[in-house]
Order: structure tokens, then sequence, then C-alpha cells
């Protein structure tokens, strides 16, 4: 196994120095046979992990594969993402999720974790086989119906109840069906205008009460998955003033773009939960400051040209942004390395219970790290990505930051901004 010295790189922002990476870990021996990178105005960041990446296989294997949302993953700076379950079949066995993890092994370029259903077929009608899952080969720990709300309340507390055995996660898809039905973007002053059916804050709002009101009811653990609204986080911070074990999450986009956007008619802007308001991505942002909201997760959902290039009315919901989400990141937080290590791979990893990433790059940590270059501005190419999807909202944006290498267990994925394989 080749040996790497990453000469003069700064670790999360810290003085340069070098880093050795031998036998798959950070090291303090410098061998003398290791192949040295130029890593000087580089930044090393603890490999980027995902709580919520939609891979697309099996089934739409046209929009994604494990392999490409791996490499996908690799390239932006990623070591670790965990598989949405809305796939087709659905991930509600431990077929299914042994499956997904068994690609994930054989394209080797990010670990691939598997999420379960929560419920079979994700019809919210009945729990799916979580304990089967939990013990299968791939050690599912988090469970989502996420694309389906699991919008019955007795279910919910059930799934709740079920995985608090084996301390699991249910990472709720917060919309109350009944308040977004036929709903094209964000409920207010833009919909009323251009007359789209709106999707109103209050049905995430309203299931993140109920569900955080369920979870300490139970003494369980919930994750919100894409929280998108300012009420949002008020409920989350009075949940976890009183102690609840919930966590959440806010994607790249939710913390830049806005519902403005959906002027354009261009589907590139639809997604769930739909665009927000000036006012909600300026409380998401000071949320995911302060802590109230504890991670990044990008919702990468590639589609296929004909899902997305179409009427608004008919395009499916969903961007990627495996690719985008550091640069993203960067241009709303800045160059606070440490807080974005925090957000966008320590709390993840620790939330999940994934060891090995998130670590603070010390001598003996396994080498999952990313190499950023800060000063480097990139303009997003759509036909660039690595994605087998195209859905960007960034085509043409300059965004701040490029990944130039990431390593898993010591051996580069990524190198020169290149996937390695
Ligand atoms: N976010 C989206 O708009 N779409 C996701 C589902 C989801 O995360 O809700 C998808 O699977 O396409
Ligand atoms: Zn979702």
């Amino acid at each position: 196994m080749t040996s790497y010295l990453l000469r003069g790189v700064s670790v999360l922002g810290a003085a340069s120095q070098d880093l050795a990476l031998v036998d798959g870990r950070i090291s303090d021996k410098l061998p003398a046979d290791a192949e040295i990178i130029d890593a000087a105005g580089l930044v090393a960041l603890p490999g980027l992990v995902d709580l919520h990446t939609h891979l697309r296989e099996p089934g739409r294997e046209d929009a994604e594969t494990v392999e490409t949302g791996s490499r996908s993953a690799a390239l932006g700076g990623y070591t670790a993402v965990f598989a949405m379950a809305n796939t087709s079949p659905v991930a509600d066995t431990a077929g299914v999720v042994e499956q997904v993890w068994r690609l994930g092994r054989e394209a080797g370029l990010v670990d691939v974790q598997p999420i379960g259903a929560v419920t079979v077929g994700l019809a919210g009608k009945q729990l799916a086989e979580l304990g089967a899952m939990a013990s299968s080969a791939a050690n599912v720990r988090i469970f989502s119906d996420d694309g389906h709300c699991v919008a019955d309340p007795r279910l919910m507390r059930r799934a709740l109840e079920y995985v608090k055995a084996f301390d699991g996660i249910i990472a709720q898809h917060a919309e109350e069906p009944r308040l977004t039905e036929g709903a094209q973007m964000h409920e207010g002053e833009v919909s009323t205008r251009l007359g789209l059916t709106g999707w109103p804050a209050v049905a995430e709002e309203a299931i993140i009460a109920r569900d955080v009101l369920l979870a300490e009811h139970v003494g369980s653990r919930l994750h919100v998955c894409h929280v998108s609204t300012a009420g949002s986080v008020e409920v989350l911070r009075q949940a976890k003033a009183r102690g609840v074990r919930v966590t959440a999450e806010v994607t790249p986009h939710h913390l830049l773009l806005t519902d403005e956007l959906a002027a354009s008619y261009d589907p590139v802007y639809k997604v769930n939960p739909p665009l927000r308001t000036a006012s909600d991505v300026e409380a998401l942002r000071a949320a995911l400051v302060e802590g109230v909201i504890d991670i990044v997760a990008t919702d990468h959902a590639p589609h296929a040209t004909e899902d997305k290039e179409c009427e608004w009315a008919y395009a499916r919901p969903g961007m990627v942004g495996l690719e985008t989400a550091l640069p993203v990141v960067l241009s709303v937080l800045g160059d606070r390395w440490d807080l974005i290590a925090e957000r966008m791979s320590r709390t993840p990893a620790r939330i999940a219970g994934l060891t090995g990433h998130g670590t603070d790059l010390n001598v003996g940590d396994p080498a999952n790290l990313t190499l950023v270059d800060p000063s480097a501005r990139r303009v997003v190419d759509p036909s660039e990505l690595a994605s087998r999807s195209r859905n960007t909202p960034y085509a043409g944006t300059t965004l701040p930051g490029r990944i130039v290498a990431t390593f898993l267990r010591g051996e580069p994925t990524v190198l020169d901004g290149k996937a390695v394989k």
C-alpha cells in the first residue's frame, strides 16, 4: 500500500505541517518511499459524511448508481454516505439493504451505509423488518421513509419504540401530507403571485412538533431530515432545551436559495421541502452556526433528464448536491474550518455511530480525509459532474473552494480534482 506525505498542509486551518498517511492511518513516521503531494495552501478536513443521499440503485440506474453516486461523493470530499431507502424495490428488507451495502463495497469509493425503510414499501401502513435490517450485514441503524412522511402517529410511535432497543434512529421527512396535497412550491407571497399551490411551512413544523413529543414520550432518537423553515428551528430549539433526543439536518440549497427562483418556472428549482423565503434562509444559517441544526446533509436527489426537463407541475422534486455541498457551505460559513468539520463530518459520524470517520485527524486515526483549495473558485458546469444526473441548481454559478484530493483509509479516491477510478 502506497504511503503519502501531504507536504505543507493546513489541518483544519492550522499552521502548515507535513501529514503522513501510512497503512491507512495518519502517522508520525515519514517513510522514505512515500509519494509526496504538494499540499501548500490546501486545507485538510476529516472526510465528509452525508446522512442523506439518494443513490437510486436498485431501480433507477439511469439516474444514479451506487458507483456513480459514490464517485460524485468522493469528488465532493465525502468518505461516507448514507443511502436513502426510496429505491425500487424499496430498501425495506435485509436483502435490499445488503445489496446496496455490497454494491458500495464493490465500488470502494466511499463507505456506503444503507438506511432502511420504516414502513413496508414506504406505504406508511405497516412497520418494515427493522430488526432484520439492523442485524443484517449492512448493520442498519437509521431508518427513514424519506420522500414520504411517516404520517400515522401510532406507527411513528411504534417505530421509535422498536429502534430504541438497539439505539436506532428514525429519520423523518416532516411533511403533513394533508396540508401539502397538490403543492408545487412554498406557500407564500411568491406562490400567490405565480398561482401555484403552496406547501405551507406549518406542514413541516406540525410534524416536527408532534415527533419531538413522541420521541420524548418514548425516550428514543429522532432525526429530522432537511429542515427548511424558521418555525421548525424554534420547535427544535425548545425540544433540545428540554433534553429531547432529537437531531436535525439542513441542506446546502436551503442555506442558499429562495422561493423567488420558482418564478423562472425552471423545474431545476423544484425540491422537497421547497425552497423557502429569505428570512427562513437566515434562520437556518443562524441555527446551523448555533447548533440547533446539527448537520448539513446534501439530500442529493439525482433525476433523469425526462423527469426534470418538463413542465414544473410534472417534474420530480430534487437536486443533485454531493459535488457542490462543500463549496456552497463555504460560501455561507466562510473558512470556519472547525465549524465546517463539525457540521459536515464529525457530528454526522457521531449521530450515525460511524467510527473511523469524522476524526480530528490525529496520529493513529484512519486516514479518511479530504484536501480543499480554499482560494480556488469554480464555475459549476453540469456536464462535468460525475453524478449520472445533471439537475444542479448551480449551473453557471461561481462557487468558492475546490476539492483537490480525497482519501479513504489512506487510499486516494480523488487526486488533482479527478476521480482515481
Ligand atoms: N428531496 C427531494 O426533493 N426528493 C427526494 C426525496 C426527499 O428527500 O424528500 C428524492 O428522492 O428525489
Ligand atoms: Zn425528504
